[in-house]
């Protein structure tokens, strides 16, 4: 399978491109190993915004950013530039890494440790797999958060339904509270939604009305689900964000943030989404 880099001027790979045999396609840029597209069964998957700065200056509005340390907001992974450390073909598909380790930045912050970010993207006909792996390089525990922040696109928010959620209890960030629980099914979205739920189930459904596809979300490693879209008021305070930007996208992250994970001294931590793309 081909794989494209672009690099700079002094060297350093700024973009990799993956091509699958079968049409599907993804793009990583190594500012935050940000995915910033996915093409499969020869539609873009994911969202990215119109107005999102892929400049290095700021993180990316849309992909798969990842999530790492929540203070400061999202934490320093996904505005730092990340090592590419090769691609590798397989019968199924492709697979490349990319590696952040800490910087002298990062060791005089408020989180002084060494450690390595690993994370793999791996790329097949119908499915994107991403890996996020967590070392402690370091002689002390290390506490970690995290979330593949993942911006999945559709055609319209309004017809678009999240299914396998119901029931479970979520913390709504918006209105405070940790005791709501999804009662409908699936969930639509009509206004600004940040939800945490807490040990999630790992399979989740993505379904647009009229559509033949579904694209369904599982994840392993991370308990938890963020479910958040901005909606009209929140959309015109974003700069990296079209005002109605919102009835395309919708973030649901796999991560590990209702409680930190500790990594005990050369241990590691590994966490995982995968995105398919099925007909129903
Ligand atoms: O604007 P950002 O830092 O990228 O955050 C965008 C959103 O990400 C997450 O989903 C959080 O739960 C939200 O509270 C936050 O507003």
């Amino acid at each position: 399978m081909p794989v494209k880099t672009t690099v700079d001027d002094t060297g350093v790979v700024r973009k990799v491109v993956l091509v699958g045999a079968t049409g599907s396609a993804c793009v990583i840029y190594t500012h935050g190993a940000t995915i910033t597209s996915w093409i499969s069964q020869g539609k873009e998957r994911l969202f990215l915004s119109k107005q999102a700065v892929i400049n290095g200056s700021k993180a990316i509005r849309g992909g798969i950013p990842v999530v790492f340390r929540k203070l400061p907001q999202h934490g320093f992974a996904r505005t730092s530039t990340w090592e590419f450390l090769g691609h590798k073909d397989s019968i199924d598909g492709v697979h490349a890494r990319f590696l952040l380790r800490e910087t002298k930045e990062t060791m005089s912050s408020e989180w002084p440790y060494k450690f390595r970010l690993t994370l793999t993207v791996f790329l097949s006909e119908s499915s994107l797999k991403v890996g996020l792996m967590v070392t402690n390089m370091d002689e002390v525990n290390i506490e970690f958060t995290s979330l593949l922040h993942t911006y999945l696109r559709t055609t319209n928010i309004n017809d678009t339904e999240l299914v396998g959620l119901s029931g479970c209890k979520y913390v709504d960030k918006i209105l405070g509270g940790s005791d709501n629980s999804d009662k409908e099914e699936p969930l639509v979205v009509t206004k600004s939604e940040d939800r945490v739920y807490a040990n999630a189930p790992d399979l989740l459904t993505v379904k647009v009305k009229g559509e033949k596809e579904i694209i369904t979300v599982d994840k392993s490693g991370f308990k938890d689900y963020v479910f958040w879209n901005p909606w009209s008021e929140l959309a015109k305070g974003m700069s990296d964000f079209g005002d109605s930007e919102y009835q395309e996208m919708l973030c649901v992250e796999a991560g590990a943030v209702s409680a930190p994970i500790v990594l005990e001294p050369g241990k590691e931590w590994e966490g995982f989404t995968t995105l398919t793309v099925e007909s129903q």
